[in-house]
Protein backbone atom coordinates (compact mmCIF):
# COMPACT_ATOMS: atom_id res chain seq x y z
CA UNK A 1 0.00 0.00 0.00
CA UNK A 2 2.08 2.89 -1.31
CA UNK A 3 -0.23 5.50 0.18
CA UNK A 4 -4.00 5.51 1.62
CA UNK A 5 -7.11 7.33 1.81
CA UNK A 6 -8.80 9.03 4.65
CA UNK A 7 -12.29 9.74 4.43
CA UNK A 8 -14.57 11.62 6.87
CA UNK A 9 -17.94 10.77 6.25
CA UNK A 10 -21.11 12.54 7.55
CA UNK A 11 -24.52 10.45 8.33
CA UNK A 12 -26.68 13.22 6.72
CA UNK A 13 -24.09 14.76 4.18
CA UNK A 14 -22.14 11.74 3.02
CA UNK A 15 -18.62 12.33 2.69
CA UNK A 16 -17.33 15.65 4.32
CA UNK A 17 -13.75 14.96 3.67
CA UNK A 18 -11.21 12.81 1.73
CA UNK A 19 -7.47 13.14 1.76
CA UNK A 20 -4.67 10.81 0.66
CA UNK A 21 -1.89 10.08 3.68
CA UNK A 22 1.19 7.94 3.36
CA UNK A 23 1.27 4.78 5.59
CA UNK A 24 4.32 5.54 7.15
CA UNK A 25 1.64 9.23 8.80
CA UNK A 26 -0.39 7.11 10.26
CA UNK A 27 1.43 4.42 12.90
CA UNK A 28 -1.91 3.40 14.40
CA UNK A 29 -1.65 6.48 16.67
CA UNK A 30 -3.88 9.59 16.45
CA UNK A 31 -1.01 12.19 16.26
CA UNK A 32 -0.65 12.20 12.70
CA UNK A 33 -4.60 12.55 12.72
CA UNK A 34 -4.19 15.31 15.04
CA UNK A 35 -1.79 16.82 12.74
CA UNK A 36 -4.77 16.47 9.82
CA UNK A 37 -6.93 18.29 11.95
CA UNK A 38 -4.71 21.44 11.63
CA UNK A 39 -5.21 21.20 8.01
CA UNK A 40 -6.98 24.15 6.80
CA UNK A 41 -9.33 22.51 4.22
CA UNK A 42 -10.01 20.13 7.46
CA UNK A 43 -11.07 23.18 9.76
CA UNK A 44 -12.80 24.93 6.97
CA UNK A 45 -15.58 22.15 7.46
CA UNK A 46 -15.45 22.04 10.93
CA UNK A 47 -15.91 24.49 13.38
CA UNK A 48 -17.17 22.04 16.48
CA UNK A 49 -13.68 20.77 18.51
CA UNK A 50 -12.36 18.06 16.41
CA UNK A 51 -11.32 15.29 19.03
CA UNK A 52 -14.78 13.41 18.56
CA UNK A 53 -14.16 13.17 14.87
CA UNK A 54 -10.51 12.28 15.21
CA UNK A 55 -11.26 9.21 17.40
CA UNK A 56 -13.97 8.34 13.90
CA UNK A 57 -11.08 8.94 11.76
CA UNK A 58 -9.22 6.56 14.12
CA UNK A 59 -11.87 3.62 13.59
CA UNK A 60 -11.87 4.03 9.81
CA UNK A 61 -8.64 3.35 9.78
CA UNK A 62 -8.51 0.29 11.70
CA UNK A 63 -11.39 -1.16 10.04
CA UNK A 64 -9.82 -0.92 6.27
CA UNK A 65 -5.80 -1.97 7.94
CA UNK A 66 -8.09 -5.29 9.21
CA UNK A 67 -9.94 -6.33 6.29
CA UNK A 68 -8.90 -8.66 3.33
CA UNK A 69 -10.84 -9.52 0.49
CA UNK A 70 -12.87 -12.36 0.01
CA UNK A 71 -11.65 -15.01 -1.70
CA UNK A 72 -14.84 -16.49 -3.94
CA UNK A 73 -12.87 -20.17 -4.72
CA UNK A 74 -15.58 -22.12 -3.54
CA UNK A 75 -18.85 -22.51 -3.54
CA UNK A 76 -20.82 -21.08 -0.85
CA UNK A 77 -23.58 -23.00 1.33
CA UNK A 78 -25.87 -22.18 4.37
CA UNK A 79 -26.46 -24.75 6.80
CA UNK A 80 -27.32 -24.87 10.33
CA UNK A 81 -28.06 -26.71 13.93
CA UNK A 82 -31.61 -27.58 14.83
CA UNK A 83 -32.77 -29.26 17.44
CA UNK A 84 -33.99 -29.68 20.94
CA UNK A 85 -32.84 -27.69 23.73
CA UNK A 86 -29.41 -28.73 25.55
CA UNK A 87 -28.92 -31.45 23.07
CA UNK A 88 -25.52 -29.57 22.24
CA UNK A 89 -25.94 -27.29 18.85
CA UNK A 90 -23.94 -25.03 20.20
CA UNK A 91 -20.65 -27.37 21.62
CA UNK A 92 -21.20 -28.71 18.23
CA UNK A 93 -20.81 -25.67 16.41
CA UNK A 94 -18.02 -24.82 18.25
CA UNK A 95 -16.48 -28.51 17.71
CA UNK A 96 -16.62 -28.04 14.15
CA UNK A 97 -14.54 -24.38 13.83
CA UNK A 98 -12.11 -26.52 16.24
CA UNK A 99 -11.70 -29.35 14.17
CA UNK A 100 -11.75 -27.30 10.98
CA UNK A 101 -9.04 -24.67 12.68
CA UNK A 102 -6.89 -27.67 12.77
CA UNK A 103 -6.45 -27.53 8.85
CA UNK A 104 -6.76 -23.59 8.84
CA UNK A 105 -9.98 -24.00 7.24
CA UNK A 106 -11.59 -21.77 10.37
CA UNK A 107 -11.00 -19.73 13.12
CA UNK A 108 -11.78 -21.65 16.51
CA UNK A 109 -15.17 -20.08 17.91
CA UNK A 110 -15.47 -20.85 21.04
CA UNK A 111 -19.14 -21.98 23.17
CA UNK A 112 -19.11 -19.05 24.94
CA UNK A 113 -18.66 -16.67 22.11
CA UNK A 114 -21.28 -18.37 19.76
CA UNK A 115 -24.30 -18.95 22.90
CA UNK A 116 -24.98 -15.59 24.07
CA UNK A 117 -22.91 -13.41 21.96
CA UNK A 118 -23.49 -9.79 22.02
CA UNK A 119 -24.67 -8.89 18.57
CA UNK A 120 -21.52 -5.67 19.08
CA UNK A 121 -18.86 -7.99 19.11
CA UNK A 122 -20.05 -8.40 15.59
CA UNK A 123 -18.54 -4.79 14.80
CA UNK A 124 -17.47 -3.55 10.76
CA UNK A 125 -19.54 -4.32 8.73
CA UNK A 126 -20.66 -8.12 9.67
CA UNK A 127 -23.66 -10.12 10.98
CA UNK A 128 -25.03 -11.53 13.97
CA UNK A 129 -22.61 -13.54 15.91
CA UNK A 130 -24.74 -16.38 15.47
CA UNK A 131 -23.33 -16.68 11.95
CA UNK A 132 -20.01 -18.75 11.78
CA UNK A 133 -18.30 -19.35 9.01
CA UNK A 134 -15.67 -22.00 8.23
CA UNK A 135 -14.61 -24.58 4.90
CA UNK A 136 -14.06 -27.41 3.66
CA UNK A 137 -12.20 -28.99 0.59
CA UNK A 138 -15.04 -28.44 -1.27
CA UNK A 139 -17.06 -25.10 -0.07
CA UNK A 140 -17.13 -22.31 1.92
CA UNK A 141 -20.15 -22.95 4.67
CA UNK A 142 -22.00 -19.66 6.53
CA UNK A 143 -23.36 -21.93 9.68
CA UNK A 144 -26.41 -20.50 11.55
CA UNK A 145 -26.77 -21.55 15.46
CA UNK A 146 -29.79 -20.23 16.85
CA UNK A 147 -29.21 -20.49 20.52
CA UNK A 148 -32.86 -20.70 22.56
CA UNK A 149 -35.84 -22.15 21.29
CA UNK A 150 -37.83 -19.08 21.18
CA UNK A 151 -35.23 -17.10 18.92
CA UNK A 152 -34.92 -20.37 16.84
CA UNK A 153 -38.69 -20.20 15.96
CA UNK A 154 -38.74 -16.91 15.36
CA UNK A 155 -35.36 -16.80 12.95
CA UNK A 156 -36.55 -19.64 10.91
CA UNK A 157 -40.06 -18.43 10.57
CA UNK A 158 -38.57 -14.99 9.34
CA UNK A 159 -35.76 -16.15 7.50
CA UNK A 160 -33.16 -15.30 9.05
CA UNK A 161 -32.17 -18.77 9.53
CA UNK A 162 -32.35 -19.08 6.20
CA UNK A 163 -30.52 -22.82 5.16
CA UNK A 164 -29.62 -24.58 1.85
CA UNK A 165 -29.88 -27.85 4.22
CA UNK A 166 -29.71 -28.37 8.35
CA UNK A 167 -27.77 -30.31 11.08
CA UNK A 168 -30.29 -31.71 13.34
CA UNK A 169 -28.60 -32.29 16.78
CA UNK A 170 -30.37 -35.23 18.77
CA UNK A 171 -29.05 -35.92 21.92
CA UNK A 172 -28.50 -40.26 22.67
CA UNK A 173 -29.42 -39.88 26.05
CA UNK A 174 -33.35 -38.33 25.27
CA UNK A 175 -33.99 -39.43 21.41
CA UNK A 176 -36.51 -37.78 19.72
CA UNK A 177 -38.08 -34.86 22.07
CA UNK A 178 -40.72 -32.36 21.27
CA UNK A 179 -38.59 -29.51 19.85
CA UNK A 180 -36.49 -31.65 17.76
CA UNK A 181 -40.19 -32.60 15.76
CA UNK A 182 -40.90 -28.81 15.64
CA UNK A 183 -37.85 -28.07 14.52
CA UNK A 184 -37.67 -30.14 11.24
CA UNK A 185 -41.73 -29.35 10.69
CA UNK A 186 -40.45 -25.78 10.40
CA UNK A 187 -37.49 -26.46 8.15
CA UNK A 188 -39.90 -28.68 6.08
CA UNK A 189 -42.17 -25.60 5.93
CA UNK A 190 -39.70 -23.37 5.54
CA UNK A 191 -38.33 -25.37 2.40
CA UNK A 192 -35.02 -27.37 4.14
CA UNK A 193 -35.03 -30.34 1.76
CA UNK A 194 -31.96 -32.23 2.77
CA UNK A 195 -31.25 -32.68 6.85
CA UNK A 196 -28.07 -34.61 7.87
CA UNK A 197 -28.59 -35.65 11.39
CA UNK A 198 -25.81 -35.88 14.32
CA UNK A 199 -26.14 -38.33 17.08
CA UNK A 200 -24.65 -36.45 19.90
CA UNK A 201 -23.72 -37.71 23.55
CA UNK A 202 -22.94 -41.03 22.39
CA UNK A 203 -20.02 -40.73 24.99
CA UNK A 204 -22.75 -41.24 27.77
CA UNK A 205 -25.08 -43.75 26.36
CA UNK A 206 -24.87 -47.08 25.17
CA UNK A 207 -24.66 -48.84 21.66
CA UNK A 208 -28.67 -49.82 22.19
CA UNK A 209 -29.75 -46.75 23.04
CA UNK A 210 -27.86 -45.12 20.21
CA UNK A 211 -29.59 -47.19 17.61
CA UNK A 212 -32.90 -46.61 19.00
CA UNK A 213 -32.60 -43.25 18.56
CA UNK A 214 -31.47 -43.77 14.86
CA UNK A 215 -34.42 -45.96 14.22
CA UNK A 216 -36.76 -42.75 16.17
CA UNK A 217 -35.11 -40.53 14.24
CA UNK A 218 -35.54 -42.38 10.44
CA UNK A 219 -38.85 -42.97 11.39
CA UNK A 220 -39.91 -39.73 12.10
CA UNK A 221 -38.30 -37.75 9.06
CA UNK A 222 -39.80 -40.56 6.99
CA UNK A 223 -43.38 -39.33 8.62
CA UNK A 224 -42.68 -35.88 7.84
CA UNK A 225 -41.45 -36.22 4.37
CA UNK A 226 -37.81 -36.20 4.40
CA UNK A 227 -35.75 -39.22 3.21
CA UNK A 228 -35.48 -41.22 6.53
CA UNK A 229 -34.19 -43.75 4.66
CA UNK A 230 -31.04 -42.51 2.83
CA UNK A 231 -30.38 -39.30 5.24
CA UNK A 232 -27.01 -39.74 6.83
CA UNK A 233 -26.98 -40.04 10.51
CA UNK A 234 -23.11 -39.59 12.43
CA UNK A 235 -22.88 -40.75 15.92
CA UNK A 236 -20.32 -39.11 17.94
CA UNK A 237 -20.11 -36.29 20.40
CA UNK A 238 -19.69 -32.76 20.18
CA UNK A 239 -17.53 -32.25 23.59
CA UNK A 240 -14.96 -34.73 23.00
CA UNK A 241 -14.44 -33.01 19.63
CA UNK A 242 -14.28 -29.44 21.59
CA UNK A 243 -12.20 -31.20 24.03
CA UNK A 244 -10.17 -33.15 21.93
CA UNK A 245 -10.22 -35.91 23.81
CA UNK A 246 -11.66 -39.54 22.45
CA UNK A 247 -10.96 -38.82 18.54
CA UNK A 248 -12.98 -41.65 17.64
CA UNK A 249 -16.61 -39.84 19.07
CA UNK A 250 -15.01 -36.22 18.99
CA UNK A 251 -12.46 -35.29 16.05
CA UNK A 252 -13.36 -37.86 13.44
CA UNK A 253 -17.20 -37.64 14.31
CA UNK A 254 -16.85 -34.46 13.19
CA UNK A 255 -14.76 -34.79 10.13
CA UNK A 256 -17.87 -37.52 8.90
CA UNK A 257 -20.36 -35.14 9.44
CA UNK A 258 -18.68 -32.61 7.29
CA UNK A 259 -18.05 -35.54 4.45
CA UNK A 260 -21.70 -36.11 4.95
CA UNK A 261 -22.59 -32.83 4.35
CA UNK A 262 -20.48 -31.57 1.62
CA UNK A 263 -22.20 -34.77 -0.18
CA UNK A 264 -25.84 -34.56 0.60
CA UNK A 265 -26.21 -30.93 1.08
CA UNK A 266 -27.19 -29.73 -2.80
CA UNK A 267 -26.49 -26.54 -3.19
CA UNK A 268 -29.15 -24.82 -4.45
CA UNK A 269 -29.87 -22.45 -8.04
CA UNK A 270 -28.92 -19.28 -7.14
CA UNK A 271 -31.22 -15.87 -9.01
CA UNK A 272 -27.96 -14.05 -9.98
CA UNK A 273 -29.63 -12.74 -12.98
CA UNK A 274 -32.45 -11.03 -11.00
CA UNK A 275 -32.32 -7.67 -9.83
CA UNK A 276 -30.75 -7.90 -6.63
CA UNK A 277 -33.28 -8.15 -2.97
CA UNK A 278 -31.70 -7.80 0.34
CA UNK A 279 -34.01 -8.98 3.72
CA UNK A 280 -32.64 -6.78 6.01
CA UNK A 281 -32.00 -8.84 9.18
CA UNK A 282 -30.09 -5.91 11.46
CA UNK A 283 -29.35 -2.42 11.16
CA UNK A 284 -25.99 -1.20 12.90
CA UNK A 285 -24.32 2.26 13.25
CA UNK A 286 -20.69 2.09 13.03
CA UNK A 287 -18.69 4.87 14.16
CA UNK A 288 -17.06 7.10 11.10
CA UNK A 289 -18.58 4.95 8.59
CA UNK A 290 -22.10 5.09 8.57
CA UNK A 291 -25.29 2.65 8.80
CA UNK A 292 -24.83 -0.93 7.87
CA UNK A 293 -27.41 -3.33 6.90
CA UNK A 294 -27.28 -6.78 7.01
CA UNK A 295 -28.84 -10.23 6.03
CA UNK A 296 -28.94 -12.85 3.00
CA UNK A 297 -28.94 -11.84 -0.28
CA UNK A 298 -31.84 -13.62 -1.76
CA UNK A 299 -31.32 -12.92 -5.37
CA UNK A 300 -28.79 -11.06 -7.84
CA UNK A 301 -25.62 -9.28 -7.73
CA UNK A 302 -25.11 -6.34 -5.44
CA UNK A 303 -21.54 -4.28 -5.68
CA UNK A 304 -20.02 -1.11 -3.85
CA UNK A 305 -21.84 1.76 -6.00
CA UNK A 306 -25.23 0.09 -6.66
CA UNK A 307 -27.79 2.60 -6.40
CA UNK A 308 -30.47 0.54 -4.02
CA UNK A 309 -34.05 1.52 -2.32
CA UNK A 310 -34.66 0.46 1.10
CA UNK A 311 -38.62 -0.79 1.28
CA UNK A 312 -40.94 -1.74 3.80
CA UNK A 313 -43.24 -0.16 6.56
CA UNK A 314 -44.62 2.31 4.48
CA UNK A 315 -41.08 4.03 3.97
CA UNK A 316 -39.37 4.23 0.78
CA UNK A 317 -35.66 5.41 1.33
CA UNK A 318 -33.34 5.98 -2.11
CA UNK A 319 -29.83 5.90 -1.61
CA UNK A 320 -25.94 4.06 -2.24
CA UNK A 321 -24.73 1.14 -1.52
CA UNK A 322 -20.85 2.18 -0.48
CA UNK A 323 -19.54 -1.22 0.47
CA UNK A 324 -20.19 -4.81 1.26
CA UNK A 325 -18.60 -7.21 2.98
CA UNK A 326 -18.95 -11.12 4.37
CA UNK A 327 -17.84 -12.25 7.66
CA UNK A 328 -15.33 -9.15 8.17
CA UNK A 329 -13.66 -9.41 4.60
CA UNK A 330 -14.67 -7.01 1.65
CA UNK A 331 -16.47 -8.18 -1.16
CA UNK A 332 -15.90 -7.17 -4.67
CA UNK A 333 -19.50 -8.41 -5.61
CA UNK A 334 -22.20 -10.01 -3.17
CA UNK A 335 -24.17 -13.00 -4.72
CA UNK A 336 -27.50 -14.36 -3.64
CA UNK A 337 -26.80 -16.60 -1.02
CA UNK A 338 -24.31 -14.63 0.86
CA UNK A 339 -24.56 -13.52 4.00
CA UNK A 340 -23.61 -9.72 3.89
CA UNK A 341 -23.60 -6.66 5.37
CA UNK A 342 -23.53 -3.43 3.00
CA UNK A 343 -23.07 0.02 4.35
CA UNK A 344 -25.70 2.72 2.79
CA UNK A 345 -24.73 6.07 2.08
CA UNK A 346 -26.40 8.74 4.18
CA UNK A 347 -28.84 7.00 5.90
CA UNK A 348 -29.39 7.56 8.94
CA UNK A 349 -29.98 4.16 11.58
CA UNK A 350 -33.12 5.13 12.51
CA UNK A 351 -34.18 5.61 8.92
CA UNK A 352 -34.17 2.19 8.07
CA UNK A 353 -35.00 -1.17 10.47
CA UNK A 354 -35.09 -4.76 10.06
CA UNK A 355 -38.05 -6.15 7.88
CA UNK A 356 -37.67 -3.65 5.13
CA UNK A 357 -35.74 -4.56 1.94
CA UNK A 358 -32.87 -3.03 0.01
CA UNK A 359 -33.50 -3.23 -3.79
CA UNK A 360 -32.64 -2.64 -7.39
CA UNK A 361 -34.56 0.86 -7.42
CA UNK A 362 -38.05 -0.04 -8.84
CA UNK A 363 -37.50 -3.92 -8.44
CA UNK A 364 -39.96 -4.74 -5.67
CA UNK A 365 -43.07 -2.69 -4.84
CA UNK A 366 -45.06 -2.35 -0.94
CA UNK A 367 -48.36 -3.48 -0.72
CA UNK A 368 -50.58 -3.77 2.16
CA UNK A 369 -53.42 -5.96 0.47
CA UNK A 370 -53.16 -9.05 -1.31
CA UNK A 371 -54.99 -12.88 -1.90
CA UNK A 372 -53.66 -15.70 -1.15
CA UNK A 373 -53.58 -19.49 -0.86
CA UNK A 374 -53.38 -20.90 3.09
CA UNK A 375 -53.22 -23.75 4.19
CA UNK A 376 -54.11 -24.23 8.13
CA UNK A 377 -51.89 -26.27 9.96
CA UNK A 378 -53.48 -29.24 12.37
CA UNK A 379 -52.54 -29.36 15.69
CA UNK A 380 -50.15 -32.89 14.94
CA UNK A 381 -48.19 -30.39 12.24
CA UNK A 382 -47.59 -27.75 15.36
CA UNK A 383 -51.01 -25.69 14.78
CA UNK A 384 -53.92 -25.22 16.77
CA UNK A 385 -57.31 -27.01 17.16
CA UNK A 386 -59.45 -23.59 16.48
CA UNK A 387 -60.78 -22.89 12.82
CA UNK A 388 -59.87 -19.58 11.27
CA UNK A 389 -62.79 -16.83 11.35
CA UNK A 390 -63.47 -13.57 9.55
CA UNK A 391 -61.53 -11.03 10.58
CA UNK A 392 -59.07 -13.10 12.33
CA UNK A 393 -55.72 -11.18 12.96
CA UNK A 394 -52.91 -12.85 12.90
CA UNK A 395 -49.31 -11.83 13.06
CA UNK A 396 -47.87 -12.52 9.70
CA UNK A 397 -43.88 -13.34 9.00
CA UNK A 398 -42.46 -13.02 5.87
CA UNK A 399 -39.00 -12.92 4.92
CA UNK A 400 -37.27 -10.90 7.63
CA UNK A 401 -40.56 -8.97 8.32
CA UNK A 402 -43.32 -9.36 10.58
CA UNK A 403 -46.68 -7.19 10.68
CA UNK A 404 -49.96 -7.34 11.95
CA UNK A 405 -52.94 -8.94 9.58
CA UNK A 406 -56.66 -9.04 9.43
CA UNK A 407 -58.10 -12.15 7.69
CA UNK A 408 -60.90 -11.64 5.26
CA UNK A 409 -62.58 -15.08 3.94
CA UNK A 410 -64.08 -14.94 0.35
CA UNK A 411 -68.28 -15.11 0.21
CA UNK A 412 -69.36 -18.15 0.55
CA UNK A 413 -67.17 -19.54 3.34
CA UNK A 414 -66.89 -18.07 7.14
CA UNK A 415 -64.62 -20.57 8.55
CA UNK A 416 -61.28 -22.70 8.04
CA UNK A 417 -60.78 -25.79 9.82
CA UNK A 418 -57.07 -27.15 10.92
CA UNK A 419 -56.05 -29.32 7.86
CA UNK A 420 -58.28 -27.28 5.44
CA UNK A 421 -56.74 -24.50 2.80
CA UNK A 422 -58.29 -22.22 0.33
CA UNK A 423 -58.06 -18.42 -0.90
CA UNK A 424 -57.97 -15.82 1.44
CA UNK A 425 -57.98 -12.03 1.31
CA UNK A 426 -55.07 -10.16 3.45
CA UNK A 427 -54.67 -7.05 4.85
CA UNK A 428 -51.58 -5.59 6.34
CA UNK A 429 -51.47 -2.64 8.93
CA UNK A 430 -48.18 -1.49 6.89
CA UNK A 431 -47.24 -1.56 3.73
CA UNK A 432 -44.30 -4.27 3.22
CA UNK A 433 -42.28 -5.35 -0.24
CA UNK A 434 -44.12 -8.15 -1.52
CA UNK A 435 -44.71 -10.27 -4.86
CA UNK A 436 -46.49 -12.82 -6.18
CA UNK A 437 -45.78 -16.50 -5.28
CA UNK A 438 -44.01 -15.04 -1.80
CA UNK A 439 -44.23 -17.28 0.51
CA UNK A 440 -45.16 -16.37 4.26
CA UNK A 441 -46.55 -18.11 7.69
CA UNK A 442 -49.36 -16.64 10.08
CA UNK A 443 -48.44 -16.84 13.80
CA UNK A 444 -50.93 -16.43 16.68
CA UNK A 445 -49.06 -16.01 19.82
CA UNK A 446 -47.10 -19.22 20.27
CA UNK A 447 -48.03 -21.25 17.21
CA UNK A 448 -47.54 -20.92 13.79
CA UNK A 449 -51.44 -21.25 12.31
CA UNK A 450 -50.91 -21.00 8.55
CA UNK A 451 -48.27 -21.28 6.01
CA UNK A 452 -49.29 -20.26 2.62
CA UNK A 453 -48.52 -18.01 -0.60
CA UNK A 454 -49.52 -15.04 -2.00
CA UNK A 455 -51.18 -15.19 -5.56
CA UNK A 456 -52.54 -11.95 -6.23
CA UNK A 457 -51.60 -8.57 -5.00
CA UNK A 458 -54.70 -6.05 -4.64
CA UNK A 459 -54.66 -2.20 -4.55
CA UNK A 460 -53.19 -0.58 -1.82
CA UNK A 461 -55.91 0.03 1.31
CA UNK A 462 -57.77 3.23 1.12
CA UNK A 463 -57.64 5.82 4.07
CA UNK A 464 -61.16 4.50 5.09
CA UNK A 465 -59.94 0.88 4.66
CA UNK A 466 -57.34 1.29 6.84
CA UNK A 467 -59.26 2.96 9.35
CA UNK A 468 -61.76 -0.12 9.62
CA UNK A 469 -58.46 -1.88 10.21
CA UNK A 470 -58.04 -0.14 13.60
CA UNK A 471 -61.95 -0.71 14.71
CA UNK A 472 -62.53 -4.00 17.11
CA UNK A 473 -65.08 -6.46 15.89
CA UNK A 474 -68.45 -5.59 16.61
CA UNK A 475 -67.66 -1.99 15.45
CA UNK A 476 -66.03 -3.42 12.22
CA UNK A 477 -69.35 -5.52 11.86
CA UNK A 478 -71.65 -2.72 12.43
CA UNK A 479 -69.24 -0.43 9.88
CA UNK A 480 -69.84 -3.19 7.22
CA UNK A 481 -73.58 -3.29 8.01
CA UNK A 482 -74.10 -0.03 7.47
CA UNK A 483 -71.75 0.24 4.41
CA UNK A 484 -73.90 -2.33 3.11
CA UNK A 485 -76.72 -0.86 3.38
CA UNK A 486 -75.64 2.53 1.84
CA UNK A 487 -74.87 0.58 -1.10
CA UNK A 488 -78.12 -0.71 -1.19
CA UNK A 489 -79.96 2.68 -0.89
CA UNK A 490 -77.91 3.58 -3.53
CA UNK A 491 -78.47 1.07 -5.57
CA UNK A 492 -81.78 0.94 -5.27
CA UNK A 493 -83.53 4.50 -7.12
CA UNK A 494 -80.97 3.46 -9.77
CA UNK A 495 -82.35 0.01 -10.14
CA UNK A 496 -85.70 1.36 -10.16
CA UNK A 497 -84.69 3.90 -13.03
CA UNK A 498 -83.27 1.06 -15.16
CA UNK A 499 -85.99 -0.72 -16.55
CA UNK A 500 -87.78 2.36 -17.28
CA UNK A 501 -84.89 3.61 -19.59
CA UNK A 502 -84.97 -0.14 -21.19
CA UNK A 503 -88.17 -0.01 -21.53
CA UNK A 504 -87.65 3.20 -23.60
CA UNK A 505 -85.21 2.02 -25.29
CA UNK A 506 -87.09 -1.28 -26.51
CA UNK A 507 -90.25 1.33 -27.73
N1 LIG B 1 -21.67 -35.72 27.71
C1 LIG B 1 -21.82 -34.85 26.71
N2 LIG B 1 -22.34 -33.64 26.95
C2 LIG B 1 -22.48 -32.79 25.91
C3 LIG B 1 -22.10 -33.16 24.60
N3 LIG B 1 -22.36 -32.11 23.79
C4 LIG B 1 -22.88 -31.15 24.55
N4 LIG B 1 -22.95 -31.54 25.84
C5 LIG B 1 -23.44 -30.76 27.00
O1 LIG B 1 -24.84 -30.53 26.87
C6 LIG B 1 -25.19 -29.25 27.39
C7 LIG B 1 -25.97 -28.46 26.34
O2 LIG B 1 -25.14 -28.18 25.23
P1 LIG B 1 -25.42 -26.94 24.27
O3 LIG B 1 -24.42 -27.01 23.18
O4 LIG B 1 -25.51 -25.66 25.03
O5 LIG B 1 -26.87 -27.29 23.76
P2 LIG B 1 -27.79 -26.45 22.78
O6 LIG B 1 -28.56 -27.45 22.00
O7 LIG B 1 -26.99 -25.47 22.02
O8 LIG B 1 -28.72 -25.72 23.80
P3 LIG B 1 -29.71 -24.44 23.53
O9 LIG B 1 -28.90 -23.42 22.84
O10 LIG B 1 -30.10 -24.03 24.93
O11 LIG B 1 -30.84 -24.96 22.72
C8 LIG B 1 -23.89 -28.59 27.78
O12 LIG B 1 -23.72 -28.76 29.15
C9 LIG B 1 -22.83 -29.38 27.02
O13 LIG B 1 -21.57 -29.40 27.65
C10 LIG B 1 -21.54 -34.46 24.39
O14 LIG B 1 -21.17 -34.86 23.29
N5 LIG B 1 -21.43 -35.25 25.48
Amino acid sequence: MSSFRITLLSLEKGILFSKSLSPKSLDFSYTPLRNLCQDAAFRSIFSKPVDGWVKRIGCRHYAAAEKQVFKRDKPHCNVGTIGHVDHGKTTLTAAITKVLAEENKAVFAKYEDIDNAPEERARGITINAAHIEYQTAKRHYGHTDCPGHADYIKNMITGTAQMDGAILVVAATDGVMPQTREHMILAKQIGVEKIVVFINKVDVADKEMVELVEMEIRELMNDLGYKGDEAPIIHGSALHALQGTEPALGKDAIKKLLDAVDDYVPIPQRALDKPFLLPIEHVHSIPGRGTVVTGLLERGVVKKGDACEIIGYNKVVKTTVTGVEMFRQILERAEAGDQLGALVRGIKRDDVRRGMALIKPGSLTQHDNLEAQVYILTKEEGGRNKPILQHFRPQMFCRTWDCAAEIHLLPGKDMFMPGENGLFKVQLNKQMALEVGQRFTFRDGQHTISTGVITKLLPNLTDEEKEVMTLNKEKKIKFMEAKAAKVAAKAAPAAGKAPAKAVGKAA
